[in-house]
Formats: C-alpha cells, sequence, structure tokens
C-alpha cells in the first residue's frame, strides 16, 4: 500500500476519482492540523500545502504536490534539503491567462477601457482626434495628420518574460492578430511557428525598448523578484504598456504607480499585485489607463477538471516509479 496525505482536505468527488487509481492506495483527507500531522509519519505522497511543522514528522515523504503553479508560498529551506521531489501545477492556464491578456491588449488599443469610464456618464466622446472627432477619415481641408490615440495591433509588437506555457500561447495569439512578437526565457529557446530566437534573459532591455505591450508571464523566483523597477519602466516605451498575469512580486508595486503618474509608461493591465488584496485606498484603483483584475485570470470552467488530471497524472507516474509531469526545481521555484 502506498500512502497519500491530502492536507486541506478536499471534496469527496474528487477523492472517489484518485482512489480509482489503484487499490493499492491509501488515501487520508485530513480535515485538521492535528490528523495531518499524525497522518503524515507514515505518508509517502502529500497533495496540499506542506509546512515546516508537517515536513519536520515525516519520515517516509518522497512526493510532494502543490495546489498551485507558482511556488513561493510552498518552498522553505527545509523542504529545499528534504529528499522528497516536488510536482507543481504549470501548465494548465496556458489558453484562459492567454485570453485574458489578448482581452487587456485589445482593450488599452481600442481605448475600451476609457470608453467603459465614460459610458458611466452617459458621456458621447471620442477620444483622440481634432476637436474631440477621430480623424479616421481625412478629407480636403482637414488636418491628415495620424491619430494614433487608437492602434491598429497588426502594427504594434508585444514582449513577454517567461515563455512557458502560458507566455507561448500568449506568443501564438498575438501573432495571430498580426503583431510583432519577443520573449525572454532562460529556458525556452523557441515559439514553435511564432519565435524562432527567444532571447536570453539579459536582452530584456531590448525586449522592453522595441515592445508596446510588455507581458510578465514568469514564476516569482529569487531571479524574478523586483525585475520591474524604476529602471525597466524608463527603458519601456513611454507608450508602452505593462500586463502583469505572473506574479505581483515581480514588479515593485510604488515604482510601478510612479511610472504610470510621471507618465513612463501609458497604462497597466494586472491581474497580479505585490500586495493582494491591493488595498482600497490605493491610487492604482482611480487610474483610468489601469486595468484591475483581482488574481482570476486563470478562472474558468475547465481548469478544475485540468488541475485533478495532472494531480491523478503525477499520480500514476509516482505509483509507477515514472518521471513526473510537472516536476518543479525547489531551489529555483518553478
Ligand atoms: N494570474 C494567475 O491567476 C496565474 C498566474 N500564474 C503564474 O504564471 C506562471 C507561469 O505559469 P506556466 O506558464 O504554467 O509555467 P511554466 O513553468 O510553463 O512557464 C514558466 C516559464 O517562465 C520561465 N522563467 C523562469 N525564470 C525566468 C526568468 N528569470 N525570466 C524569464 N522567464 C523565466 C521558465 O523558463 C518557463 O519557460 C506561474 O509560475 C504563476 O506564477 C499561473 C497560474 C495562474
Ligand atoms: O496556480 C497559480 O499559481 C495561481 O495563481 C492560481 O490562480
Amino acid at each position: 500500500m502506498t500512502k497519500l496525505l491530502i492536507y486541506p482536505e478536499i471534496d469527496s468527488e474528487r477523492i472517489s476519482k484518485i482512489q480509482k487509481i489503484s487499490d493499492e492506495l491509501s488515501i487520508c483527507n485530513a480535515k485538521e492540523i492535528s490528523e495531518a500531522l499524525q497522518e503524515i509519519k507514515t505518508a509517502e505522497a502529500f497533495f496540499g500545502k506542506i509546512t515546516p511543522q508537517l515536513l519536520a514528522v515525516a519520515e517516509n515523504l518522497k512526493w510532494v504536490q502543490t495546489p498551485t503553479a507558482s511556488l513561493e508560498h510552498y518552498v522553505f529551506p527545509e523542504l529545499v534539503e528534504h529528499p522528497c521531489q516536488l510536482t507543481n501545477m504549470r501548465g494548465l492556464f496556458y489558453d484562459v491567462i492567454a485570453d485574458h491578456v489578448l482581452g487587456f491588449v485589445i482593450c488599452f488599443a481600442r481605448n475600451l477601457h476609457l470608453y467603459i469610464w465614460q459610458q458611466t456618464e452617459s458621456h458621447w466622446q471620442p477620444i483622440g482626434g481634432q476637436a474631440g472627432k477621430p480623424n479616421f477619415v481625412t478629407g480636403p481641408g482637414q488636418e491628415s495628420e495620424v491619430d494614433r490615440s487608437h492602434l491598429h495591433l497588426s502594427d504594434c509588437s508585444l514582449g513577454v518574460i517567461g515563455a512557458g506555457s502560458i507566455g507561448s500561447e500568449i506568443c501564438k495569439r498575438a501573432a495571430a492578430f498580426g503583431m510583432t512578437v519577443y520573449a525572454v526565457d532562460p529556458y525556452t529557446k523557441e515559439v514553435p511557428g511564432v519565435i524562432d530566437e527567444v532571447w536570453e534573459v539579459n536582452r530584456l532591455e531590448d525586449l522592453l525598448a522595441v515592445s508596446d505591450f510588455v507581458v510578465i508571464a514568469a514564476p516569482h523566483t529569487p531571479q524574478t523578484e523586483k525585475m520591474f523597477r524604476t529602471k525597466q519602466f524608463q527603458q519601456m516605451k513611454s507608450t508602452g504598456y505593462l500586463i502583469n498575469i505572473g506574479r505581483g512580486a515581480i514588479v515593485d508595486l510604488q515604482d510601478l504607480t510612479s511610472a504610470l503618474q510621471n507618465s513612463e509608461i501609458a497604462g497597466a493591465g494586472l491581474d497580479v499585485f505585490e500586495i493582494e488584496p491591493l488595498p482600497k485606498e490605493h491610487p492604482l484603483w482611480s487610474m483610468e489607463n489601469v486595468m484591475i483584475t483581482p488574481h482570476i485570470a486563470a478562472a474558468s470552467t475547465r481548469v478544475p477538471e485540468r488541475h485533478l488530471e495532472t494531480m491523478l497524472e503525477n499520480l500514476r507516474c509516482f505509483l509507477a516509479g515514472k518521471p513526473f509531469v510537472t516536476p518543479a526545481d525547489k531551489r529555483q521555484w518553478f
């Protein structure tokens, strides 16, 4: 028998699906920490939030599966040193988060976020153009200078930080809209059919300089923490937009706020924040060039079943002694 401890507890429907994997599996779905502390002594596998307290009494632990893709809240020094293997939930959210990002991009390109502010006041006001009239058509005697307040997406470029499962899907969708696409990543070398050469991370400055939309799709790691400070905002185009669906800790919130207040960048689409929930009094809430979603970019009807399937697939691998489908590096946090 192999013992799997689950803590915090999950619903009985998922438990019965897990149990179907093998008759040789004994599952403990612990409700209370006292029960988890007792049961982890003999468990070989753990699904949930491992803590130093739990790990300290685990005598037989070989595998820990986290319930999230990101690992910053799951990794601690004793776990790094422990011989157990760690798996995460990456690779489940690629399409839905890419859709969310393209939603931000299209709103900014077409000013939909601004028109929604106007709509709340029944205010009919074309943005940009001459005397409030957009000059998408020029006639005799009219000013022919191009009005750049509504962007043509296929003239725009998008740069992604982290071309993993989510990042590469963002690249594919942006390319389908005719955008020029760039990415930096320490491991991914190409995005098939879209980017022949993903740049090394030391070319971040180059990516920031050429991208109209800069998208963070990387994990929070010791290397990415505060990757975006004032210097990086100054390296972006002043007409550029930042979109962050990776992790809040990658962007210094104060520096981002100042960059927006000083018009160093044109706007931001944010799903994740250094402080969550974003405090009610934070100045970002009232900036009309900022779109905020409350860490829900992964919300979707399909994600729960993918979540369970990833867990089951890793469990099958564990029982069969095969390599996991989502192995994670405890030192690198992804
Ligand atoms: N907003 C939300 O609700 C959600 C956010 N996420 C975030 O998205 C992240 C990525 O998820 P997946 O694409 O599924 O993971 P993934 O593991 O497939 O991709 C991560 C990519 O980031 C790259 N990377 C690592 N260090 C980097 C660095 N220093 N600079 C640039 N790239 C770097 C990796 O090489 C990898 O290609 C997660 O770690 C999590 O933080 C994930 C799910 C939901
Ligand atoms: O899995 C993650 O890292 C998430 O942010 C889920 O929303």
